[in-house]
Order: C-alpha cells, then structure tokens, then sequence
C-alpha cells in the first residue's frame, strides 16, 4: 500500500516558495514565489533581491531615510523575479505561491503574465495602500486568491 503521510501539492509549492526566500538578503522580509502551471509543474522560481550586477554589499538595505538611501528605489520583489525568470514559460492558467501578499506593482505584473491564482501566506501588509490595489486589481481581472493554510508540518525543512 502506498504511503499516506506525503506532502500535498501546496505544501510542496509553498514548501519551495520558503526555502526561496531564504536566499533573500533583505534584513526584515524575506519573500519567495513558486510559479506552477495547470500540470502541477514548477514554471518559475523568485526571491526578492538586488537587480543583477547590482553588488548586494553595494545597495543600501535600510527601510528608512532618503529614500535614495532606501532598498525600496532599487529591490526587485520576489513575484517579479519569478515572473521575469520564465521568459521562456507560458504563464497563461499559472498559479503563483507566495510566502507574502503580492503589492500593487507585481500584481499588474502578475495579471499581465497571465497567471489566474495566487496562492499566498504571510499578509502582513494587509491594509495598505498596495494591497488594498492590489486587491481591487486582481478581484477586477478575476485572479483568484487563496489564503494558504499551513500544514503544522515541523519536519518538513531541516537543513
Ligand atoms: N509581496 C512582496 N514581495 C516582495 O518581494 N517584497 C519585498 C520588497 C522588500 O525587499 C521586502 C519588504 O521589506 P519591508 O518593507 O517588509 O522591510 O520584501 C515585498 C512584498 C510586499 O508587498
Ligand atoms: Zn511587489
């Protein structure tokens, strides 16, 4: 008989969605999406970053200041990289897993690539301004959201 205890298709996507974000070199929020097609095939992987050639221990990493001073001029967000990554991958009926709720700018992304579900876990930017675009976009372009449940799973990453 075959084993029971295997994990499931989300906690797997998920699952590589946060051992992504753990290549992140942001100090406060480290992000990772897992882009999957209809068949369950991983499409695409992303973690949010410095743009290539950008030297990491060049960038400012801070959250406050000028904002020139501030990784928000200059990070690439977790759901771009992804969705840029797959230049070669139709992302048409895609879903995308993402361990933090989209913003406004890759969820134009997100709509524009094609992608109809985004699966996600952390919100805690929740009532923002950019989420709560983000929001009104995807419910307008009728991209599905699904609150991932966790599994309560400890064994599932021990590197
Ligand atoms: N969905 C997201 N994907 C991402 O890749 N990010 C990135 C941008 C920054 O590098 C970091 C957020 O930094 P902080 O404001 O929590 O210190 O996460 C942020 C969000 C939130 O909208
Ligand atoms: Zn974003």
């Amino acid at each position: 008989m075959k084993r029971t205890d295997y994990i499931n298709w989300d906690e797997y996507f998920m699952g590589i969605a946060l051992l992504t974000a753990m290549r992140s070199k942001d100090p406060s929020s480290q992000v990772g999406a897992c882009i999957v097609s209809p068949e369950n095939k991983i499409l695409s992987l992303g973690y949010n970053g410095m743009p290539i050639g950008c030297d990491d221990d060049a960038m400012p990493w801070e959250r406050e200041g000028d904002p020139l001073d501030t990784k928000y001029m200059y990070v690439c967000h977790a759901e771009l990289n992804a969705i840029l990554n797959s230049a070669h991958n139709n992302l048409k009926g895609a879903r995308v897993y993402v361990t933090l709720f989209p913003c406004n700018e890759c969820a134009k992304a997100i709509i524009q690539s094609g992608i109809s579900e985004v699966v996600y876990y952390g919100d805690k930017y929740h009532d923002s301004d950019s989420s709560v675009a983000a929001r009104f976009m995807f419910k307008k372009a009728g991209v599905r959201l699904t609150a991932y449940t966790p599994s309560g799973r400890k064994e599932l990453l021990e590197l």
